[in-house]
Formats: structure tokens, sequence, C-alpha cells
């Protein structure tokens, strides 16, 4: 039936020591919707959705399940039909897809359920993702972060024995190119279309506009605006959320005569296109995920660090996309896992200058609002778009003269993204030069040329106006024509 309270969080306080994640939020979700929440990072949105989901007590508030306050904890929203992605991905890497599957479906079970299991995940991979080539026998860690995300997505929407009521997607595209970021949207709204709920949260505004029919926006642990999708458009989101809408910045055209490349990488196909990239420049790397651009980054990082001894003035900084997997480090506090890149210019003779240590980290606090009451708290304590700005902030402190990134928006709020771009500009400006994969279309616009990849090599090279979204999406299918 739609329209029916599927779970209603109402006046909820939690507090983690000095830091109030959420400061009396209400949140009510019904059958047949589909409900955006945005907010800046830190806003509270990770908090909220584990007081849905059971995971986390409120200090203060209720929390009922159709209408009724009687369930608690994650075995009571389980019952209740509420399933979570979460933005950090929560597949356990050395098991099989299936037996991820039994792990999340307590009644996929008795004989053949490994079997069971496969056949179930891969029937709603291809109902969400029509043309996906994942292989549901394998192992989890076999698996791209793309597809890691894929799989999590399917297994929270496929039905046992029950269908599930709500399923809370937290940032379920940060790693999803356009193709496969549409078709998860389409699926969106035909699982609210036959009475399931959604909570989608996004940092790509486009999709909740595009996807939602009501908006929650929060900011600092409260619900600040709470109405019908079409009474927002960009502008009034960002505003809402407390933001500023920027002007773009042209794009860069550089002419050929004057430089020679500071990097120059021989073409790995036929296509006879160089990735090449000269001081000063954005380079943009394009296509469909999972097509040889982090390899290209990962290969080029190597070539210029393949002794991996730390050197006073690197030459390439690298920015992770994979946070958990090969970004942070997890046991260290913000500090530390910001000055680690760049130690040898922080220390002396052998020993580490704390104090310009801290002088540096807290101008990259301030810089691009790491949200802390201090730098010397754990880098789990920060929300995720936050740790990924410390990411940013690790490379970006370096000396390097080349930033490579690895789609390293994921789960940045606008605000920040808007800042980011901003100081990539200014860097380039002084001579910086960025090689950055995005699988959003937007910031692969922001470049000043363009590879777009396709089965592991460069299928087109784009200038000027030619870098747009329909010359991506030409070369990046096989049989496409950029122009
Ligand atoms: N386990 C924790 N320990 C300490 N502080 C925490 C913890 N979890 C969250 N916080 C803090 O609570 C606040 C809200 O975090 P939350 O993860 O809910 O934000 P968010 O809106 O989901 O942000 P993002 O868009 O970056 O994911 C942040 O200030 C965060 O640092």
């Amino acid at each position: 039936m739609l329209n029916q309270e599927v779970v209603a969080a109402r006046g909820v306080k939690v507090a983690f020591g000095a830091v109030k994640a959420l400061d009396g939020a209400d949140l009510v979700i019904r059958s047949g919707e589909c409900v955006g929440l945005v907010g800046h990072n830190g806003a509270g949105k990770s908090t909220i959705v584990n007081v849905i989901n059971g995971a986390l007590s409120p200090q203060e508030g209720t929390l009922a399940y159709g209408g009724d306050t009687g369930s608690a904890g994650i075995a009571g929203a389980r019952a209740n039909g509420v399933r979570c992605v979460f933005q950090e991905l929560s597949l356990c890497p050395n098991l099989t897809i299936a037996e991820n599957a039994r792990i999340m479906h307590g009644d996929l079970g008795g004989g053949r359920w490994r079997r069971r299991g496969i056949d179930l995940v891969s029937k709603q991979l291809s109902d969400i993702f029509p043309d996906h080539r994942i292989d549901c026998a394998s192992v989890v860690e076999d698996l791209s972060i793309a597809e890691r995300q894929m799989v999590e997505i399917a297994i929270n929407f496929a039905a046992v024995s029950a269908a599930p009521k709500l399923v809370i997607l937290d940032e379920p595209t940060s790693s999803l190119d356009a193709a496969l970021a549409g078709q998860l949207m389409a699926y969106v709204r035909r699982f609210v279309g036959s009475g399931g709920s959604v909570l989608l949260i996004s940092h790509i505004l486009g999709e909740i506009l595009s996807t939602s029919d009501r908006i929650v926006v929060m900011k600092d642990g409260k619900v600040v605006a709470d109405r019908a999708a079409r009474e927002f458009d960009t502008r009034r989101l960002v505003e809402t959320m407390g933001s500023v809408v920027r002007e773009r910045a042209e794009r860069r055209v550089f002419g050929r005569e004057r430089r020679t490349p500071i990097l120059s990488v021989p073409a790995a196909s036929a296509s006879d296109i160089r990735l090449e990239a000269f001081e000063g420049e954005i380079i943009g790397l394009a296509g469909l995920g999972g097509h040889g651009q982090t390899e290209a980054l990962l290969d080029l990082y190597l070539s210029a660090n393949s002794n991996w001894l730390p050197v006073r003035e690197p030459k390439m900084a690298f920015v992770a996309g994979d946070r958990g997997l090969n970004g942070t480090f997890p046991l260290w506090s913000i500090l530390k896992n910001l000055s680690i890149s760049s130690l040898k210019t922080l220390s002396w003779r052998y020993l580490i200058d704390a104090e310009q240590e801290g002088r540096v980290s807290e101008g990259w606090k301030k810089r691009i609002e790491i949200r802390t009451p201090t730098m010397h708290n754990p880098i789990l304590s920060l929300s995720g778009g936050n740790q990924q700005k410390v990411l940013f902030a690790r490379a970006l402190a370096t000396s390097a003269k080349v930033v490579l990134m690895d789609d390293p928006m994921r789960g940045v709020d606008i605000g920040t993204k808007q800042e980011v771009y901003d100081i990539l500009r200014a860097e380039a400006e002084s001579g910086r030069t960025f090689i950055w994969y995005s699988t959003e279309m937007d910031e692969i616009c922001l470049c000043d040329r363009v590879y777009v990849f396709r089965d592991g090599a460069i299928a087109a090279h784009l200038t000027g106006d030619d870098v747009s979204e329909e010359n991506v999406l030409a070369a990046s299918f096989a049989g496409g024509e950029a122009a």
C-alpha cells in the first residue's frame, strides 16, 4: 500500500563526545516514495541512517517502524524490511558473492544454498544493471570497487522470503560511471513505483533531483528543509545546504608551440594516442568505469616512484579513490594521515618538526574545512567526505609537480568540491599538473584536455569544445565516434 509510514525518526539526538552528530533531527519515510537526503560533509546523514537501520541507539528521540516503537536494533530494523547499502561498503572481501548474500539473508539456507545465492544475486544484478559482466561465483576481493558496489546494491534489493520495504542507499553511485548510475536510478523509480521506499543519499545533486519524490536537507545535525522535489532546483538545493553556487571556470586551451611534455606515455593500442601532459594542465581520464583508467594512473605513479623509498621532492603524488583499501591509515590520527607524504619536508635531521606539522595540517583544515574539533582525533571519527578531504590535503601538501587523482571526489559535498576545483585551478596556474580520473561528467568537463579510455586503452583524445558529455559517451562505446 502506498503512503504508509515505513519508518519515523523524531527528535533524534546523537553525540560523539563533544560532537553533536544529530541535534533533534526528524525523518519520516512512507511507502512508494524515494526520499533524497542531502547535506554537507558531516551534516549527520550517515548517523541518521545508522539510527534508522538500528546500528545506533539515539540518546534522545523516538524511532518507529510502521508506527510501532517496539522494535529496536539491527534485527528489529531487518525484521521490518529495512536494508542498507553503506557508503563504505560492507561486503566481506574474503568470501564469495553467494556467501555474502547468505550473511545478509539469514533465510537463504538449506541444501544447495550457494547455487541459489548465485542465482539470486545474478538475477537481481541483471534486473538493475542489465549489461553487467560480473561472475557471481567470484570472491569479493577479486571485484573492482564499482563491481563491489553493484553487488552490495543487488544483494540488498534481492528478496529471499520477503521483499525489502525500505532500501537505504548511502552514496550508491560514488564508484559507478554515468551509464550504471542511470540504470540504478531507473531501477529505484521502478522499485518505488511498485510500493517500495528508498532513502537516497548523494552529493550528486542531479540524481537527487531527478529521482526523488521528496528531498530532506540536513545541516549541522538538524533537518533544515523537507519538501517535494519539484520545489527545488540545483541552485536552491545548494543554497539550502548552506553553500553558494559558483560560476564554472573556463576551460583553457593551450597552444602546442611552447612546450615539451613533462610526461609522455606510448600508445597501448592501435588507436595510436599517446598520453601526454604539459606543465600546468588539468588532464581528465574518462570512459566507463573499469576500462583501465586506474591502472594507467598506477603505472604512471610506479614509473616515478619505483624504489618505494621516500624522497624529499616526490615527482608525483597520488590521491586514492578507494580510501578504505589504499587511502587512509585507519588506526592513525587525522594529522598523521595528512602529513605522511610530506615527512621529509617537515623534518630536520631525521626528526619531525611537530610544530610545523601542526601548522600545515591546521592550514589545510581551514582551507578545505575538515570538520573536526581537533586534528589529533582518529581518522575514522571523520565522516566519509571529510576523510576524502584529508587524502586530498595529503597530496596537495607535498611539493610534487604532478598529482594523480583516482576519482577522488567520492562522497565530497558540493561546497567542498567547488573549493577543491578552485584549488586545482590555482595550483595548475602556478605550474602543477593534474591527471584526474573521474566518473562524474561535470568534472571531466572542467578539464583542459581529456583522454577517453575503452578496453584498457585510450580510444579518444578531446580538446577545447570537443570536451563534451556527448563525445565522451560516443568514444566510451565500441563503434562510437567522437567528434
Ligand atoms: N564514530 C564516531 N566518532 C566520533 N565522531 C563521529 C563518529 N561518527 C560520526 N562522527 C561525527 O558525527 C558527525 C556527523 O557524521 P556523519 O558521518 O553522519 O556525516 P555525513 O552527513 O554522513 O557526512 P558525509 O557526507 O561526509 O558522509 C561528523 O562531525 C562526524 O565527524
